[in-house]
């Protein structure tokens, strides 16, 4: 017997508890919408909240609840709505993604290191023509977030021999990197950097930390990589620096505004790469595996995996 759950996902819920059940959680209840979630907040007394979006107000109204699941690693659009209750723990996502989300980055290093674009453009016109494409190796990579995903890829960084440099808040993880910075050394941070990763979580400190003066800190051939969130970029700063050429590119899945407003010139820049917020995707299978680990160490009084201590933003 499982404690009462509800599952929170304006598409997926259903999903979710079938899959849920399968895997013998016999308590479990979907909502799709707020008023779904009333109706069964009401009825029973639900002890776990496993979903995405959650209206935080209901957490203070209802309280048999303990614990919020959330079904992502970040946790921004859940504190930007207010505090969450003392008497409820809240766990993100940790170490889920990190795979994914580094092979995305390097695809898209890979492809432009060799020229793919180019190669599939001279294919389709039968043209035989070598160039001398780039490498990785030796380049410098530099990574802003040292976190799960982060350390995940400088990990693979470390595979291509590339130079790796990294900037964190406290220093965790700074033996991982050939150069630390701290989060007031971005200029410095960016200077020498080929390539920047974002793997930063969103919070009052790292919106638009990339700004006008750290993009003009870059070398002009630099390439950014934000899978974070599109706020830790100035948008608008990126965009002229790209207009203006003093930016070789940039890999974005995330951004200011999602889904990308079609009059966005991001759409358009040559040397941008624009993808659906896509690159650590989560699923029913990959969350409820997450879920199901951490309500066993429920279950049994242990140690929730993910927890963000209370006043923490990521
Ligand atoms: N595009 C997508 O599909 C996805 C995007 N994400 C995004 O990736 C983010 C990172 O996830 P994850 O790696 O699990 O997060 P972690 O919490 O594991 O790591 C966060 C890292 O950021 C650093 N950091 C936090 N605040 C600052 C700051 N002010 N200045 C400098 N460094 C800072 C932390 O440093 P320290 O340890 O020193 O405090 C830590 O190294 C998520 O918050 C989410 O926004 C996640 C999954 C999918
Ligand atoms: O887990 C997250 O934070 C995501 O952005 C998933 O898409």
């Amino acid at each position: 017997m499982t404690v009462p759950i509800l599952v929170y996902q304006p598409r997926a819920a259903q999903r979710y508890c079938t899959y849920l059940r399968d895997q013998g959680c016999d308590t479990v209840y979907p909502a799709t919408t707020r008023e779904e979630a009333e109706a069964i907040l009401q009825q029973h007394p639900i002890e776990v909240v496993f979903g995405i979006g959650f209206p935080l107000d209901l957490l203070e109204r209802y309280s048999s609840i303990r614990w919020l699941q959330l079904m992502s690693a970040g946790v921004d659009h859940v504190l930007h709505q207010g505090r969450v209750p003392a008497r409820v723990t809240l766990t993100r996502m940790v170490g889920v993604f990190s795979r994914q989300m580094a092979e995305y980055v390097f695809a898209y290093l890979l492809h432009i290191e060799k020229g793919i674009e180019r190669l599939c453009a001279q294919q389709r016109e039968q043209r035989w023509k070598p160039f001398r494409a780039g490498v990785l190796t030796g380049k410098v990579i530099g990574v802003a977030g040292l976190g799960s995903i982060g350390q995940e890829v400088v990990r693979k960084a470390r595979a291509f021999d590339m130079k790796v440099h990294g900037l964190s808040r406290t220093g965790e993880h700074a033996d991982t990197v050939d150069r630390h910075f701290s989060d007031r050394e971005w200029v410095d941070f960016v200077r020498e950097l080929d390539y920047l990763v974002l793997t930063l979580p969103l919070t009052d400190q790292t919106r638009h930390v990339v700004n006008e003066s750290v993009l003009w800190a870059m070398k002009p051939e630099a390439v950014i990589v934000n899978v974070g969130r599109g706020a830790l970029m100035d948008e608008s700063a990126l965009i002229a620096a790209l207009q203006q050429a003093r930016l070789g590119g940039a890999v974005l899945d995330v951004f200011e505004q999602e889904p990308l407003p079609a009059e966005s010139p991001l759409w358009r820049l040559p040397n941008v790469y624009v993808t659906p917020h896509m690159s650590g995707p989560t699923t029913v299978e990959n969350g409820s595996t997450y879920f199901l680990e951490n309500l066993a160490r429920y279950q049994a009084g242990q140690a929730l995996l993910g927890v963000v201590e209370p006043g923490a933003a990521y």
